[in-house]
């Protein structure tokens, strides 16, 4: 079902929750809330879980407002960062808890506890006497998402629940969970700050920043066209130069794994938007250029990064081949070439 969040705002006495958040989240869809700390992630997640009330606005599961409803009655369930799986109790009665709460029967527990747990892989031996604390902190999350399809939600809550596991598990589980969440065809909205996982495993990305939603679209909308300089600067490995255009300060956002270093001497040639008068930035051939000094390097596995200096401003570069210091042309592509106005309004 589609679930709708209407102007909603939730303060904490002065301080801000979230404001005026309106956010439609598709039926089936996987959407992705990131952006850093303390802008309102959890807030938003909770907000919708029902764990607090919100001061104004409306929230619609399908057709119903269920802005005053008591979490339980919303069908909506919650997997952690820490797992939250009671540790005294099996594997197999973390799962059925919330079944044996809505008085199912116990065929009916043992059929549905079975079947989600086989869904999500855990292996179904001694699952009644062995306890999650002994299991794999991968294993321990596809049981606390087990004990969350169980109760077939309207809608299923992520918060950041990667977050406590090695970067390998997380790569795994950033698509075994996505491909659970669409063989199961729910409606899932995931809380991250890592942009990576919001990108790769998202259809919608909702950047947030200060309680507010900055940018919403596809992962490609919100990587390539970003509509503002924070959701510029979020993305990728970003660097923000100033550059002085006539009287005028403009703000070029690059991103390391878009700029080239190039040894040839930068050209010049007009462009439409009439950028090339940038002093020290030339436009050629669809490519912005400039000279930087190259100094450091990093071997990061996948490439070598630069770390370069223009205009007294340090930035990143990527290439694959590796360069000895000096001055090098690096230039950026137009369109992965971002640029806003001292005011931080994009410059088309
Ligand atoms: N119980 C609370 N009492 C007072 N202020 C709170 C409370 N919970 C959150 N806040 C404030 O509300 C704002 C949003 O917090 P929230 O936890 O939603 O952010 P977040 O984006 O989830 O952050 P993080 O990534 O660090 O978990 C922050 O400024 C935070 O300090």
């Amino acid at each position: 079902m589609e679930i709708r969040l209407e102007n909603v705002t939730k303060q904490y006495g002065n301080s801000r929750g979230i404001e005026h958040i309106s956010l439609a989240l598709p039926q089936g869809g996987f959407t992705a809330i990131v952006g850093p700390s303390g802008c309102g992630k959890t807030t938003l997640l909770r907000a919708l879980a029902g764990f607090h009330d919100i001061d104004s606005g409306t929230i619609r599961f399908g057709e119903r407002d269920v802005t005053r409803t008591p979490s339980r009655d919303r069908g909506a369930t919650m997997v952690f960062q820490n797992y939250a799986l009671w540790p005294h109790m099996s594997v197999f009665d973390n799962v059925a808890y919330g079944l044996k709460i809505r008085k199912n029967s116990k065929s009916v527990i043992e059929h549905k506890v079975e079947e989600v747990l086989r869904r999500v892989e855990i292996p179904l031996q001694d699952i009644r006497k062995r306890k999650p604390q002994h299991y794999s902190g991968g294993q321990q999350q596809r049981i606390a998402l087990a004990r969350a399809l169980v109760l077939e939600p309207n809608l299923l809550l992520m918060d950041e629940p990667l977050s406590n596991l090695d970067a390998k598990v997380r790569s795994r589980l950033r698509v075994e969970i996505r491909a659970i969440q669409q063989s199961f065809g729910i409606t899932a909205l995931y809380v991250t700050h890592d942009q990576e996982e919001a990108l790769s495993m998202a259809d919608y990305v909702v950047i947030m920043k200060d309680g507010r939603i900055e940018q919403a679209g596809t992962p490609q909308d919100v990587y390539y066209r970003p509509q503002t300089l924070f959701s510029a600067q979020f993305m990728g490995e970003s660097h923000t130069l100033k550059v002085q255009h006539g009287d005028r300060q403009r703000q070029l956002v690059l991103r390391s794994e878009d700029a080239r270093l190039e040894s040839a001497p930068a050209q010049s040639q007009p462009d439409a938007a009439g950028t090339s008068s940038l002093p020290g930035v030339t436009y050629h051939d669809g490519c912005f250029r400039f000279n930087a000094e190259v100094k450091e390097h990093l071997f990061i596995g996948s490439a070598y990064r630069y770390m370069a200096m223009a205009q007294g401003q340090t930035f990143f570069v990527d290439a694959q081949e590796l360069y000895d210091p000096g001055t090098y042309s690096v230039s950026v592509p137009e369109e992965r070439a971002y640029w806003f106005d001292n005011e931080a309004a994009a410059v088309r």
